[in-house]
């Protein structure tokens, strides 16, 4: 089912047991290898295992009934200036693509508005599954970002990112294709977030292009698997030590795939710490607002809103 036929591979870390608890030495060295993956693909897979299987099945029925709505009633979740929120759908381009998402998505509140919008007399079971999954991946957000500041020195910064980060659940669905040849989901983009942490059904589709070009079928078909991606805002603060990858969505065989992605956003000014700034890497950034990057548009180069020219 390769893309290209190739055999590559994404990394994949184990977040399981005790490499989650800072002083040891399995986090020390996942820390190191949260690096080393990010500078080399600009994302890797995750093994964590925090969610039961009740909940992943109480997660994926909630997608399929959302999806299953009429579309009007997709609709009624409106773009409202901001990205990645409003429902898309039906469109030429990518007619087998969904998507909607929620703002705050980490959020009780957050969830509850959203489903309101989608069932006017409520629905329990989405609210619940979707709170408690988003919690536990806003967690492992919270886990990836203190282990790759630990692994550049500069550990402080965590508490000011926990504080200042906002997050954006995005739901996807993507048809079948009608074909035998693969087919186009969802076109290459890099995000704009800081991370983006995925998450799918049993159906994998998700392409991801390396720093030579070539691109590599991501298999994170196990309830287990999350996918950590680094956006534009990461790149960023890294000063260009961390590339965000070009991606995609490649859809194969005849079963409907349902994925989640969440978007971190800083609620301020990203940054390049002083610790990422020597003569083999000069500073690359302007120090920016994370929000205004998003809204500039979402298919800008991020060098062209706060690169630095080099002369
Ligand atoms: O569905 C996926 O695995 C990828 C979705 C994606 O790239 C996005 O929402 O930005
Ligand atoms: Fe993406």
């Amino acid at each position: 089912m390769g893309s290209e036929g190739n055999n590559l591979m994404l990394p994949v870390l184990d977040f399981t047991k005790e490499v989650l608890k800072p002083g040891t030495n399995s986090w020390s060295s996942t820390c190191t290898s949260v690096r080393q993956a990010f500078e080399e693909y600009g994302c890797f897979i995750v093994v964590y295992d925090k969610a039961s299987y009740e909940l992943q099945n109480g997660v994926f029925s909630s997608l399929k009934e959302l999806f299953d709505l009429p579309t009007k009633t997709k609709q009624r979740n409106i773009y409202e200036g901001k990205p990645l929120k409003g429902y898309v759908g039906q469109h030429p381009k990518i007619p087998l693509h969904e998507s909607m998402g929620i703002d705050e998505g980490t959020t009780l509140e957050g969830i509850q508005n959203f489903a309101q919008k989608m069932w006017p007399n409520g629905n329990d079971n989405f609210c619940k599954s979707l709170f408690e999954y988003a919690k536990l991946v806003e967690e492992l957000d919270g886990i990836v970002a203190r282990m790759v500041f630990e692994s550049y020195g500069v550990v402080e910064h965590y508490d000011k990112y926990i504080g200042s980060t906002s997050y954006l659940l995005r739901f996807l669905a993507h048809k079948a294709p009608e074909q035998v040849e693969p087919q186009l989901g969802f076109v290459s983009h890099t995000d704009k977030s800081f991370t983006t942490i995925l998450h799918q059904n049993h159906v994998n589709g998700l392409v991801v292009e390396t720093k030579d070009g070539s691109w590599i079928d991501v298999d994170f078909s196990s309830p287990t698997s999350f996918v950590v991606m680094a956006g534009d805002a990461l790149m960023a603060w890294s000063n260009d030590r961390i590339k965000s990858p070009n991606h995609k969505v490649l859809m194969n065989g005849n079963e409907k795939r349902y994925s989640l992605g969440l978007f971190a956003f800083y609620k301020g000014l990203v940054q390049v710490p002083e610790e990422l700034i020597d003569e083999e890497h000069p500073l690359q950034y302007k120090p920016f607002d994370h929000l205004a990057l998003l809204n500039f548009g979402y298919s800008v180069n991020i060098k062209d809103f706060c690169g630095i020219v080099q002369v």
